[in-house]
């Protein structure tokens, strides 16, 4: 993991302008106390006779309002770049946490899980809550704490010019301090990780228990799951305490180290006041008054080192869970980057093999993503931390427009998908090996065999859900270098054995951002193709029939033929399903495939289909057969 100075700094680059406005408020907030101090001194004086100016006491009472008001003024405004800053610095890390999370193969969890394997949705969670929370406190503090080191060292001039051996000994405490932040800092991190992973480990089992409500009650497992989630709710009220406890004693720790050297100093100057000592009264309130924002500063000094030390565990903790802090320049971040151009270009170009080799391809940085643009020897930015636009509402300007969410990926027909030696093993055992095989324009191609044969793990690793551990795929001739983002529509599109479906109505879920380009002939032609239309006629809303979550409102054949409805729409050269038994009697499987492979169907060419299936009916159509038995194909 980069140094978290690094991190923070990129962090703070990111929103420069408004940074450092609010930097100055705070500046203005923290130093207007400042002035109070010299009034007050001037008041005494006055009293006392002493005073330069001779003006009334009325005076400085007035002039002491007239700050406080001014205060509140300054409070008030930059509570507002405050909370500005604070969204754009936390949007900006879950934006990247979930832009990271979105580049892994989609089949493949993310790991970071409390177990130390992978994590569940539900376990991902606490990482956009709780650490990104974390990382927004750390960055926003920074200038608070510079706003109060910047009055602290002012201070302690004036302090010096009152008493120079005085104030020699506020070095004490922020000694004392430092010791204790770094004696306390192994405890800080450990008592952190361990709350986070707890939480981690309730809202992991919240979700699973809200996915699985019908298994839990099907097994009569209610009171064992409750069982299970006050138990893990116990563990993380346990370690949440440990963890704020020895928050709050290391602050009061600070916070008594400061207030005991206050009372030392304090104690020392008083030995200087009266008619043998060298202070005035009006010099001994302004060294008090004084010494309370060094004492302040101090204390917060420490509570701020407290948190960075936690902001480290919250990195830490996000790099793991979206393996960033793996191999991290030369197989990490900047290869994805050159994957993440890829996705996004439009020309011909993307089907030629594209490497880091290369990097005056890569196009300029968009102005809005980061304004100060990157010197080319500065290392490149974290993926956690990297600068892209968020499209907040600035405070006195209109929002930015929206960037277009229509991809513009050129169709290109498909004359050959070649697949050379496509190998890829679970961790634990099974998956494929050295698998080779073309498909040709219009073929259709049906993988068969025993069930766990690896089927499924052929299509996922083939089209970029699983990373290959080797092998190459050739389109048209040319290698693909990155199968997850190439082979999206329209070149290739893939209905899964189990679709997902969103809750939203059925023409939302088939046009899934497509409504601009797609008519409603285009729309009736895929629904038919996928036979999908008796179904629809059946329902009194139609296209407009709200699916409910993930589509429960729909019986699993449904689903799937959905989906394929979804999948033709995009008119893809190649067309990928698995195993459509469950969505079709063998009647109405056989005129699915007599739809797709009729010429009007699909103009200007018929597509090519790869198929994972049983049924003789497919098997008969097939221009190839792939039998696969422990994940090799068997001639
Ligand atoms: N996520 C996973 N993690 C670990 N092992 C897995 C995973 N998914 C599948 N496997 C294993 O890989 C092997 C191949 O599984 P795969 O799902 O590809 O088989 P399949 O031929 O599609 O089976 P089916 O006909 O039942 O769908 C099996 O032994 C399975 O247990």
């Amino acid at each position: 993991m980069p140094p978290i100075t690094h991190l923070l700094w990129q962090l703070i680059r990111y929103a420069q302008r408004l940074y450092w406005v609010d930097t100055l408020l705070w500046l203005f907030i923290l130093g207007l106390p400042a002035v109070p101090g010299l009034i007050i001194r001037e008041f005494f004086d006055t009293l006392t006779g002493e005073s330069r100016f001779g003006a009334s006491p009325w005076v400085w009472i007035g002039l002491l309002l007239a700050v406080g008001v001014a205060r509140v003024v300054a409070i008030f405004v930059g509570r507002i770049t405050k909370t500005q800053h604070r969204f754009l610095i936390s949007g900006l890390v879950r934006h990247n946490l979930l832009h990271e999370l979105l580049k892994r193969p989609g089949a493949e969890l993310a790991t970071g899980g409390a177990d130390g394997q992978n994590a569940s949705p539900g376990e991902i969670l606490s990482y956009f809550r709780d650490d990104a929370a974390q990382i927004e406190d750390v960055v926003v503090g920074t200038n608070e704490i510079f706003g109060a080191g910047v009055f602290a060292v002012g201070s302690v001039a004036l302090l010096i010019s009152v008493n120079p051996t005085m104030t020699l000994l506020v070095f004490l405490p922020l000694c004392a301090i430092a010791l204790l932040a770094h004696q306390a800092e192994h405890r800080l991190k450990r008592y952190r990780r361990a709350s986070r992973q707890a939480t981690q480990q309730v809202t992991g089992l919240i979700g699973e228990l809200f996915t699985a409500v019908q298994a839990v009650k099907v097994a009569g497992a209610e009171a064992q799951m409750l069982e299970e989630l006050e138990e893990r709710c116990d563990r993380r009220r346990d370690l949440m305490v440990r963890d704020q406890v020895f928050t709050a004693i290391l602050n009061s720790g600070f916070e008594n180290i400061v207030s005991i050297g206050t009372g030392l100093i304090l104690l020392v100057a008083s030995q200087s006041l009266g008619t043998q000592g060298d202070l005035t009264v009006g010099d001994f309130a302004l060294f008090v008054y004084y010494l309370s924002f060094v004492t302040y500063f101090l204390a917060f000094l420490g509570g701020f080192i407290a948190t960075i030390k936690q902001s480290e565990v919250s990195f830490e903790r996000m790099g793991k869970l979206v393996g960033a802090w793996e191999g991290e320049r030369v197989g990490g971040w900047e290869s994805r980057r050159v994957g993440a151009w890829e996705r996004g270009q439009v020309d011909d170009t993307s089907t030629h093999e594209i490497t880091e080799s290369q990097p005056s391809t890569l196009p300029p940085t968009h102005p809005l993503i980061y304004p100060s643009t990157h010197p080319p020897t500065l290392p490149p930015p974290h993926p956690l931390t990297h600068p892209h636009p968020l499209y907040l509402k600035p405070i006195l300007s209109s929002g930015p427009a929206l960037p277009s969410m229509v991809t513009t990926i050129a169709s290109e027909p498909l004359n050959e998908l070649r697949v050379e030696g496509l190998t890829y093993c679970y961790p634990g055992g099974g998956g494929i090996s050295d698998i080779s095989f073309t498909l040709t324009q219009g073929s259709l191609t049906v993988i068969t065999g025993r069930v766990g044969a690896g089927k499924t793990t052929l299509l996922r690793v083939l089209l970029g859900l699983l990373p290959r551990q080797s092998g190459v795929l050739y389109w048209n001739g040319q290698p693909i270098l990155d199968p997850a983002t190439f082979l999206v529509p329209p070149r290739a599109a893939y209905t899964p054995q189990i679709p997902q479906l969103f809750s939203a109505s059925l023409r939302e879920n088939l046009l899934l951002g497509l409504s601009d380009t797609v008519g409603q002939e285009q729309l009736d032609r895929a629904i038919a193709t996928a036979v999908f239309d008796r179904d629809l006629a059946a329902m009194p809303e139609g296209l407009d029939t709200l699916i409910g979550t993930r589509g429960f409102r729909l019986s699993g054949g449904q689903k799937q033929r959905a989906a394929a409805a979804r999948m033709l729409l995009r008119q893809p050269a190649l067309m990928v399903f698995d195993d459509l038994s469950s969505a079709l009697d063998v009647e109405t499987e056989q005129r699915l495939w007599e739809q797709i492979f009729t010429p009007s169907t699909h103009p200007p060419l018929p597509p090519t289909c790869l198929v994972v299936s049983h049924r003789p009916s497919v098997l008969n159509r097939a221009s190839q057969i792939l039998f696969l038995e422990n994940g090799r194909i068997q001639s």
